[in-house]
């Protein structure tokens, strides 16, 4: 079995994240998701939410569907990175996207949301794509989408094709040799403590030479920005005339109007080269002449995050066999 399901941006002035349909149930509720390989819970806006914490997103209604059976006893809940988070209990319901059917898959239905949910009309909830072993519910975890569907898939893989304001692609279970050039560059996984974690071999900035540093950090297709040590993240920003590290914003800004160079970064003896357009992430409000970078330093986080800023400039194999590795390709 293998299938594809389109990765569409959520506010297409910035890839501020990327969309994907699902549907739940019987007969089939339609939700657009937020595919997430930095987490392992799947979970909606539902019939539970709370009222007040729902502002346009579609829904999803375990008592509308025949094949919906309550998980009894179990609960869960999630903070992310950003503060934000969610909260609630769990079903088991049949969940296909691209075509690709897990029948019993745990969805969990969120009763409480925070803010920054509330206010993103278009995503409906998550799929984590991570590790199983992050999965928040208790008092026994539940198997991500991947891990329950890798089994009937011709090849327990899954892709990301993320594209710059544009749909992109998540292929389940193969390997559309269309989508990239060149060869693709595996490098091993470290599945602990779940997240797709690997070592990128170094960068450059620009035309720059390169700068051969292990870096380890995780891709994550949920997260809209790129971090990175702040030697490397300084060495980029130095070569933008008028950017400055902003306390007030919280991050490097500098003038729209610049030119932005290129972020190669190394996979093996392989690299990947994001455009400095990506860089240029958003206006730090509409119709300011000041923008937000794309690339910001990540020592606030005590972990890399290769984001969509980076995975948007490639082909990446998430390949979910023993040992699990991921796939670099240039496109
Ligand atoms: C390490 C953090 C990265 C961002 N997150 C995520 N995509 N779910 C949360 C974990
Ligand atoms: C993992 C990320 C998903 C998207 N986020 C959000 N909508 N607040 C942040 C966390």
């Amino acid at each position: 079995e293998k299938g594809s399901a389109p990765a569409i941006p959520v506010d297409p002035r910035f890839d501020i994240a990327y969309v994907t349909p699902v549907t739940i149930g019987t007969p089939p509720q339609t939700l657009y998701l937020d595919f997430d390989t930095g987490s392992s819970d799947l979970w909606v806006f539902s019939s539970h939410t709370l009222a007040s914490q729902v502002r346009g997103q579609m829904i999803y209604s375990p008592e509308k569907s025949t094949t919906a059976k309550l998980l009894a006893g179990h609960t869960w809940s999630i903070r992310y990175g950003d503060g934000s988070g969610s909260l609630g209990n769990v079903y088991t319901d049949n969940f296909t996207v691209g075509g690709v059917t897990v029948t019993s898959q745990a969805v969990q239905t969120a009763q409480q949301v925070s803010t920054s949910f509330t206010s993103e009309s278009d995503i409906h909830g998550l799929v984590g794509l991570g590790f199983s072993t992050l999965n928040t519910v208790y008092p026994n975890g539940q198997l991500t989408f991947f891990d329950n569907a890798k089994s009937q898939l011709d090849s327990p893989v899954f892709t990301a094709d993320l594209k710059w304001k544009k749909e992109g692609t998540y292929d389940f279970g193969f390997i559309d040799e269309t989508k990239y050039t060149g060869e693709i560059t595996y490098l091993p996984v470290q599945t602990d403590p779940g997240y797709w974690t690997f070592t990128s071999s170094g960068y450059a900035v620009g035309d720059g030479s390169f700068n051969q540093v292990s870096i380890s950090g995780i891709a994550d297709t949920a997260t809209s920005l790129t971090y990175l040590p702040t030697a490397v993240v300084t060495s980029y920003w130095r070569q933008v005339e008028g950017a400055v590290n902003s306390q007030y914003y919280g991050g490097y800004v500098f003038p729209c109007s610049s030119k932005l160079p290129s972020f190669t970064f190394g996979v093996g003896s392989a690299n990947i080269t994001i455009p400095g357009s990506y860089i240029n992430y958003a206006q730090i409000t509409e119709g300011s002449p000041t923008c937000f970078g794309g690339l910001q330093s990540s020592s606030g986080l005590g972990i890399n995050i290769w984001g969509d800023v980076a995975l948007k400039a490639a082909f990446v194999v998430f390949n979910g066999g023993n040992p699990p590795t991921i796939g670099w390709a240039r496109k």
